[in-house]
């Protein structure tokens, strides 16, 4: 077979070159990855997902709206400092990864249009999406754990508002391509002299890291994860900005990035169709996947009982 063009496969954390004819490289798409058994698979996420099903806010029931006015009414300056600062005190429980995620299954996030699984359901089939289009290990762990931060909802918060949800910036004005953008107007910090001004306290190019993000699982999860894990900075930038959809998705707050920013950028961006059009596989069966997932978390936090 004399090979005509050279395609590059992307198989997760290296990109893999294959050497292809000419008759059969239209059946190569990006998102291919080579089976153990060397027959290739194609993604789920190039055909099967009607990706206009997800994120309908408009159409969306009472019970999203309803989250929604609220969080964007009581997520302000000083409730972010608040919680920060209480977060920082205490140790809220100790336990595994596995043992939290089965803590956490009796949630059902208010803010979600799109799924009504429980949350174990959720992590397990976003890892599983991602294990499916052979995505480095790291990167499945990350799936598997990345909304453990709601279990914030059992350690006393007023409400999920302070838990779940789309995130965005607080301290500078409150951007358009945030969904409901309205709601913001019965925000304490709307209209406040530099808070609504578009920098607000921050200047650009100050860096995400910089930025006081809206408090939620996010924000938690990242620190209790950045130093109790070996997970590389993609990982914890992925758990960091899954939620702050107005970045990573609409394009907006741009100006704050530096250049690390870039980089994690397209790590979130690889990441999101996981999370989110993931929603709509069948459920996974948790206690066949069960042994494969704990041989992974250990490989990540050596530790394992970890601090919340
Ligand atoms: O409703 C969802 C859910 O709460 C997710 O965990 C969060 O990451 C999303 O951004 C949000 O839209
Ligand atoms: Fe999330
Ligand atoms: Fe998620």
């Amino acid at each position: 077979m004399s090979p005509s063009a050279i395609v590059t496969i992307s198989t997760g954390n290296e990109g893999k070159q294959l050497e292809e004819t000419s008759d059969n490289i239209e059946s190569v798409h990006v998102l291919q990855a080579e089976l153990e058994d060397g027959a290739f698979h194609k993604s789920q996420f190039d055909s099967e997902k009607d990706k206009t099903k997800f994120r309908q806010y408009e159409d969306a029931c009472d019970r999203v709206k309803n989250f929604y006015r609220e969080q964007h009414e009581k997520q302000t300056v000083a409730y972010n400092l608040k919680a920060r600062n209480d977060f920082k005190f205490k140790v809220r429980a100790e336990m595994t990864i596995w043992e939290a995620m089965e803590r956490l299954n009796t949630l059902i996030d208010e803010s979600d249009p799109d799924t009504s699984l429980s949350q174990i359901e959720h992590l397990l089939q976003t890892a599983e999406a991602l294990r499916n289009d052979r995505k480095p290990r790291w990167m499945q762990l990350t799936g598997l754990i990345h909304d453990l931060g709601k279990l914030l909802f059992f350690f006393g918060v007023e409400g999920q508002w302070a838990v779940v949800g789309d995130t965005f910036p607080v301290g500078c004005a409150f951007n358009e391509k945030i969904i409901y953008t309205d709601s913001f107007k019965n925000n304490h910090d709307y209209g406040h002299e530099i808070y609504s001004t578009k920098n607000g306290i921050y200047s650009p190019g100050c860096g995400l890291d910089s930025i006081m993000l809206s408090w939620g699982h996010d924000e938690y999860l990242y620190y209790v994860v950045k130093n109790q894990s070996t997970l590389p900075p993609e990982a914890l930038a992925i758990i960091r900005y899954h939620s702050f959809y107005p970045w990573h998705s609409a394009g907006a707050y741009k100006e704050f990035m530096n250049e690390k920013d870039k980089l994690m950028l397209e790590a979130v961006q690889e990441f999101n169709p996981y999370d989110l059009y993931s929603k709509s596989d069948k459920a996974p069966q948790v206690e066949e996947l069960k042994p494969y997932y704990l041989e992974l978390i250990d490989e990540f936090f050596p530790q394992k009982v970890i601090k919340w």
